[in-house]
């Protein structure tokens, strides 16, 4: 992020309610309203909130450039002190105050769910403002976002694969897919159905019984994350990827819905000059947030949401075409295109 403040606005108020400090961080607004998440986390000082506040908007303003949305970024963060109980009473408080400062924005900035909070969170958000997304289904929302985002994985794969082998098929490759959660578990059954060869792992033994249905190798994280393949998808949280990690690599791309991959920023470099494709986080996990936007806030059927999630695979084979001509990373041709995105919206 720049050092320089480049926010439109950022809201901090005390909720009225709930007492507790209510972050609204609108990033950008240049390609339309701003959307992000609302994270509900524990912080020992409410200031690494709005950091992480600052820090994600900006990162939703690319995400949503990249995927060609027209939308911007924004981020929700409710500080909560580590000392607080969190019970249901104060979470009801909690989400009432954080509609109220969604709601005071005017539609600059709409809320969906992030770590903390639920599809059922965002109906009772829902309840004071229009501008909330992934709603559950049965509330008029797009509810779950992990099975897009799953779809919108695949897409990005079957760009690598074919920039790997020359076919966009995923039959035969070797995959290993390292966090079987919501979003792991649904990639992992798509490629199997597909005829992947998969190696799975997950820091939760119970995840093992998966691996018959799947078809697949159960390996310790560890041994997923440097095994010999051809295609590593971190499904898992963030941070894996380390200058440390980096040499026992085998694999010869990168490309998973976990957010945050990288330790720091110049191990992109580091994975580029071992020859190892990486494809942003932010490109390959879109596939919610494109389907969520689509038919929450654009009104989209959802034909035309998964449309737009499968072209994550155009996306990101042209952004693999870019970073060769231009001798970059992956990583440097996602912020330039949506740089040039923000440069060029009227
Ligand atoms: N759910 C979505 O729609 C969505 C959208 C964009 C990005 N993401 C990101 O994708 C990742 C997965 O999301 P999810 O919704 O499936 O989460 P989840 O909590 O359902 O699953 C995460 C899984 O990873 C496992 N895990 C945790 N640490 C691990 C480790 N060190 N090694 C191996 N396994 C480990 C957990 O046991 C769990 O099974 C997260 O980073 C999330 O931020 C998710």
């Amino acid at each position: 992020m720049s050092a320089e403040f480049d926010h439109e606005q950022v809201a901090i108020r005390t909720g009225l309610r709930s007492d507790l400090p209510v972050i609204v961080a609108v990033h950008s607004t240049k390609l339309g309203q701003a959307v992000g998440g609302c994270r509900l986390w524990r912080y020992a000082d409410w200031r690494d909130g709005l950091a992480d506040a600052l820090r994600l908007s900006a990162g939703m303003t690319a995400k949503c450039a990249v995927a060609g949305l027209a939308n911007g970024g924004g981020k929700t963060v409710v500080a909560v002190p580590e000392s607080t109980v969190l019970d249901v009473a104060l979470r009801r408080k909690v989400l009432e105050d954080v509609a109220d400062a969604v709601a005071s924005l005017n539609g600059a900035y709409a809320t969906g769910p992030d770590v903390g909070t639920t599809p059922q969170d965002m109906a009772a958000i829902g309840e004071r403002t229009a501008h909330v997304f992934c709603k559950p289904e049965e509330r008029g929302g797009s509810g779950d976002s992990s099975p897009a985002t799953a779809l919108g994985t695949l897409a990005a794969l079957r760009a690598v694969r074919q920039r790997l082998h020359g076919t966009s098929a995923l039959t035969g490759a070797r995959l290993s897919v390292v966090g079987l959660g919501s979003v792991g578990l649904r990639l992992a059954r798509l490629l199997a159905a597909e005829g992947a060869e998969l190696l799975v792992s997950d820091i939760d033994p119970a995840k093992r019984e998966r691996t018959g249905e799947l078809g697949a190798t159960w390996v310790a994280p560890d041994e997923g994350l440097t095994a010999d393949v051809d295609i590593l998808v971190p499904a898992a949280l963030g941070g894996t990827l380390t200058k440390q990690i980096v040499p026992e690599l085998r694999c010869a791309a990168i490309v998973g819905p976990a957010n945050n991959q990288l330790a720091t920023p110049d191990v992109a470099d580091l994975l580029h000059r071992r020859g190892i494709f990486w494809v942003p986080d932010y490109v390959a996990s879109a596939g919610g947030v494109i389907n969520a936007l689509t038919m929450e806030l654009h009104h989209g059927t959802a034909h035309e949401a998964r449309k737009r999630v499968e072209a994550i695979e155009h996306t990101v084979a042209d952004l693999l075409h870019a970073a060769d001509h231009q001798q970059v990373t992956p990583a440097q041709a996602a912020s330039q295109l949506a740089q040039r995105r923000l440069d060029t919206a009227t």
